[in-house]
């Protein structure tokens, strides 16, 4: 795409005033030319910074609202093609890509070639009516969950001006607009778990990591700054390793920075490169998880690994494609032996393997799983993202939580400050204070960090309690935190230091540091780090007690370690801070790494518990859903919360326990323990995946970034509303109310979901089963076809039609109670058995049959026809009610939709054969004496059925 006229470079004046980008607000100039997208991405990478805002025709302060209005009128929206919801049209053919409906189509073309056009005709149209369910039930779940969606759509944080050039100095508000409205030329800030929302160059930087793996393949996060003059060099070419560039379909781990804007939507090198390469890694957009049955979604991340659906339906569903494809060739096989038929026999074969196929699968996934998520959407505020990720849900027997911001509220309050040693100290929170005051100025976050906002508010209170109380008088005791006449040394308000250098907080280094200077003194520079107390301690030489420095020994540690474990057994969260002088000469950069610190204290926190939090804990373990809880924070402060929602923590596993295990014994341990604390983001992916090879249908519910590599790694991922945007973006499931307990209804809806899929496999294969292994059978034993190709077809369309009532199944309350997969063996062995027993029904009514249609020892063949459709097609009905998932007599529990199927079924089968269509299909009406017969060979089955199924409930309950 062109992009604007731009003034050729060189040839203008940089900044904001210089509107050289736009013909709406800006006024063309006589050297005027345009600047290609391909060409605009060289000069981002390559040329000056502000010659790419020259470029680009905007300044570090950003367009004018007018300019961003003309652009994306001009530009279009910021979405990537991939990201588009697809039309009708592209749905619809999305819905014709499972194996299902290849093997069907496959089918068809077979009786075409054959001219076997009635099986052609009905096979198309089951195509084209399962397509349809499909792709109606999609677009339900999916308009019930738009406006959910749009509360938790994504944003960028953009400077713009209201008028070209003004206000004067001051810079403009930043504010947050939906990314599909960003143009080439915003300038937009970044903070942790930001989504990189177009390609951008950057203009400022702090302590800035970017994941790039949906690009890239690698999944560790990248350091990026802005660099002025870019130089070419070993990694010049690799736009990826560029430090000054983040591109669309990145996200920021760590840090801070402002850039601007140089490519959006389809011009991105995100949308140009669908299948980059790295290392060997196929990335870029990747399809999620095996979509066949559901959504297709297009992902911005790593490819995940098979959930329990693909495990289980895709599992479960190609083993049945093998079986329907080497169907026809036995029936072939079986006829050109025994029989000596030929290629004849064809149609029916094929016939018969369209009726073997249980092609309302992928309806009934779809629709089951579409139709829970709506309810979920509409009567639960609950966004269900990926479909198949509903069943998951109800197969989800482990749920790992992060604490922060799920069970707990993340509104944290400061509640303590002691020294080492435990006593009170005020100069602790003054330093603390310090490095969030200069973090947050030098980092300058789009949203401040919530830990960082609380030191500083707890530091304000506690200035403004001291003021208040030495108003009182002299004998109140003071505490160090305000200027008091007859206390001269007290320490300057952090805003009074020089701020030289800041690294923001790092969720993999788990600390945060701020380089400053005293006021006014040309003296040493002060590093003042704080963060988890061990990763602080490990960078501490010394420790100060009673205002004196001392070296740190292990007695020492293990004195502070112990402090620290007092205040976190009270459900604090703690922050050790710690400081380092360092010659006036140091780089302030160089000296943010600084190690042989001074342990000054800690600053205790405390978070009020998420009102929910304990109800659905006890809720969870009622459905049998085993919590573990995966925290950053000490052991002390995850057992307490634990306790205090009413869970037992048991003993608390840490994260250096984890270390030195392999994925098999962290399976076992994982299993057996609740509480894993000080862990990184790779601790909780790594505690997540042994959980899952081991057996475990896991699910993990985390609100921010450094949850983000648990999340891909976990088969359900879940977040709440206020999670960052990189973790909305990776959860199949968003909680948009403020209930946790909504995670519960999530699970039910599953649960429900799966139990109706599982219904459905039941009945309809072992049906199918026991008809084929007749039909075989009687295909031995008979010198006609049993069943002529259109009378199976027919049945198998009543059949179909009978079944699209399985979604309005309501299973059993005892399948909402425990987690509910889809186990391929279980249900082969149901099928195995249940599909016996109709075969033994089958061949019964065939000897009935054959008996009783016989004129002057021939059988009467279209009479044969017509007892056999009605026998199908009445068993069948039975099934449908006896084996619906209700337990006991289920009849009593069959929803209207399911009573009104099999009652159809059953007037189809017995009227068909008695109306003038009958002949067309090659029947004939039947003796009346046959009916009764039919009657008792149907009460024998039922009453064969049901001891059965209750002995099959009586084993599976057992067996749990
Ligand atoms: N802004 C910050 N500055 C310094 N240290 C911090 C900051 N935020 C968190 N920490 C430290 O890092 C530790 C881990 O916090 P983090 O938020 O990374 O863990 P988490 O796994 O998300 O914890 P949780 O389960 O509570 O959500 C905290 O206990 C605290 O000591
Ligand atoms: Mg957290």
């Amino acid at each position: 795409m062109a992009w604007a006229p731009e003034t050729v470079p060189g040839s203008g004046t940089a900044g904001p005033s210089a509107d050289l980008g736009d013909r709406v607000g800006g006024v063309p100039g006589p050297r005027r030319r345009e600047v290609t997208a391909p060409e605009l991405a060289r000069a981002a990478a390559d040329a000056p910074t502000l010659e790419v805002l020259r470029l680009l025709g905007s300044g570090p302060r950003g367009l004018t609202e007018a300019q961003a209005d003309a652009r994306l009128v001009r530009y279009g929206e910021n979405t990537v093609a991939g990201r588009r919801p697809p039309g009708p049209l592209r749905r619809f053919a999305r819905s014709a890509r499972d194996p299902f409906t290849a093997v069907l189509l496959g089918l068809g073309l077979v009786s075409a070639a054959v001219t076997a056009w009635t099986t052609a005709c009905v096979i198309v149209v089951l195509v084209v009516v399962s397509c349809v369910l499909r792709v109606t039930g999609e677009h339900r779940a999916e308009r019930a969950t738009a406006a959910l969606r749009e509360l938790v759509a994504g944003t960028a944080t953009v400077r713009r001006r209201e008028h070209p050039g003004g206000p004067a100095r001051a810079d403009p508000a930043p504010r947050e607009v939906p990314v599909e409205q960003l143009v080439p030329g915003d300038v937009i800030r970044l903070g942790p778990g930001d989504l990189v929302p177009a390609d951008l160059r950057l203009l400022r930087a702090s302590g800035l990591t970017v994941y790039q793996s949906a690009l890239t393949g690698a999944s560790a996060p990248v350091a990026k700054h802005p660099v002025d003059v870019p130089r070419g060099g070993p990694g010049a070419d690799e736009p990826f390793e560029r430090p000054h560039l983040c591109f669309q379909g990145g996200s920021v781990a760590a840090g801070s920075g402002t850039a601007v804007v140089y490519a959006t939507g389809a011009d991105t090198r995100f949308a140009g490169t669908r299948v980059p390469r790295a290392g060997g890694t196929r990335v870029g957009v990747t399809r999620a998880r095996v979509p066949r049955v559901g959504v297709t979604r297009t992902r911005l991340a790593p490819p995940r690994r098979e959930t329990a659906f693909d495990r289980s339906v895709h599992g479960i569903s190609w083993t049945l494609i093998r079986f329907m494809l080497v169907t026809p060739a036995l029936v072939l096989l079986v006829d050109a032996v025994v029989r000596g038929r030929g290629l004849a026999t064809l149609p029916f074969a094929v016939a018969v393997a369209v009726g073997l196929t249980p092609e309302m699968l992928p309806v009934i996934v779809t629709t089951t799983l579409a139709r829970g998520s709506r309810l979920l959407a509409r009567e639960h505020e609950v966004i269900v993202k990926r479909l198949p990720a509903l069943h998951d849900l109800g197969a989800m027997d482990v749920l790992c939580t992060d604490k922060t911001g799920t069970l707990t509220r993340d509104r944290p309050m400061v509640d303590c400050h002691v020294d080492p040693a435990g006593r009170v100290d005020p100069d602790v929170l003054h330093w603390a204070a310090l490095n969030s005051w200069w973090t947050l100025q030098l980092a300058d976050p789009p949203v401040p960090d919530a830990l960082d906002e609380a030191v500083l508010t707890g530091y304000e209170e506690a200035g403004a309690r001291e003021a208040e109380a030495a108003e009182r008088g002299p004998d109140a005791p003071w505490t160090g935190l305000v200027a008091l006449p007859d206390h001269p040394t007290v320490p300057d308000h952090p805003a009074d230091h020089d701020g030289l250098a800041a690294s923001p907080f790092d969720p993999v280094r788990r600390t945060s540091c701020a380089v400053v200077r005293r006021p006014g003194r040309p003296g040493p520079l002060i590093v003042v780090v704080k963060g988890a107390v061990d990763d602080v301690l490990d960078r501490c030489a010394r420790v100060r007690l009673d205002g004196r420095d001392r070296p740190l020994d292990a007695a020492g540690r293990a004195a502070a370690e112990r402090s620290a474990a007092d205040l976190a057994a009270d459900g604090l969260r703690l922050l050790a801070v710690a400081l380092a002088e360092r010659p006036a000469d140091t780089d302030p950069e160089a000296a943010l790494d600084a190690s042989a610190l001074t342990l000054i204290g800690f600053v205790g926190l405390r978070d009020a518990l998420a009102d929910t939090a304990a109800d659905a804990l006890a809720v969870l373990a009622d459905r049998g859903v085993a919590v573990k809880v995966l925290t950053g924070d000490l052991p002390g402060t995850a057992a307490r919360v634990c306790r205090d929602l009413g869970l037992h923590p048991g003993e608390v596993v840490t994260a250096e326990r984890i270390d030195a295990l392999d994925d098999a014994e962290l399976g076992r341990l994982a299993a057996a323990h609740t509480v894993f604390a000080r862990c990184t983001p790779a601790h909780k992916a790594r505690i997540v995946g042994a959980l899952r090879a081991a057996g475990h249908t896991t699910g993990f519910l985390g609100d921010g970034v450094n949850d983000l590599p648990a999340l891909h790694a976990c088969d359900v991922g879940i977040c709440p509303r206020d999670a960052v945007d990189v973790t909305r973006e990776a959860a199949d499931v968003v909680l948009v109310s403020k209930d946790l307990g909504a995670i519960d209804e999530a699970i039910v809806a599953g649960r429900r979901g799966t139990g109706t899929i599982a219904g459905y496999l039941r009945i309809t294969l072992s049906c199918n089963l026991g008809n084929v292994i007749a039909m075989l059978m009687a295909g031995l034993l008979l010198p006609f076809l049993p069943m002529l190709p259109a009378q199976v077809l027919v049945q198998n369309l009543c059949f179909d039609a009978a079944q699209a009532a399985f979604v309005f199944d309501r299973p059993a309350a005892a399948t909402l109670r425990r987690p509910g997969a889809l186990h391929p063996r279980d249900l082969l062995r149901f099928i195995a058995g249940f599909g016996l027993l109709n075969a033994v029904a089958d061949l019964a009514t065939f000897t009935v049959l054959v008996l009783m249609v016989r004129h002057g020892g021939e059988v009467d063949q279209e009479a044969f026809h017509a007892g056999w459709f009605t026998e199908n097609l009445l068993t069948q009905a039975l099934v449908i009610l006896l084996l619906c998932t209700g337990r006991g007599v289920a009849v009593r529990r069959a929803s209207r939709p399911i009573l009104i199927a099999s009652a159809g079924l059953a007037v189809i089968g017995v009227l068909l054969p008695l109306t003038p269509v009958a002949p067309a299909l090659g029947m004939a009406s039947l003796p009346i004496g046959y009916y009764p017969v039919l009657a008792g060979v149907l009460a024998l089955y039922a009453g064969a059925l049901t001891p059965v199924r209750r002995c099959y409930d009586r084993r599976r309950a057992e067996r749990g």
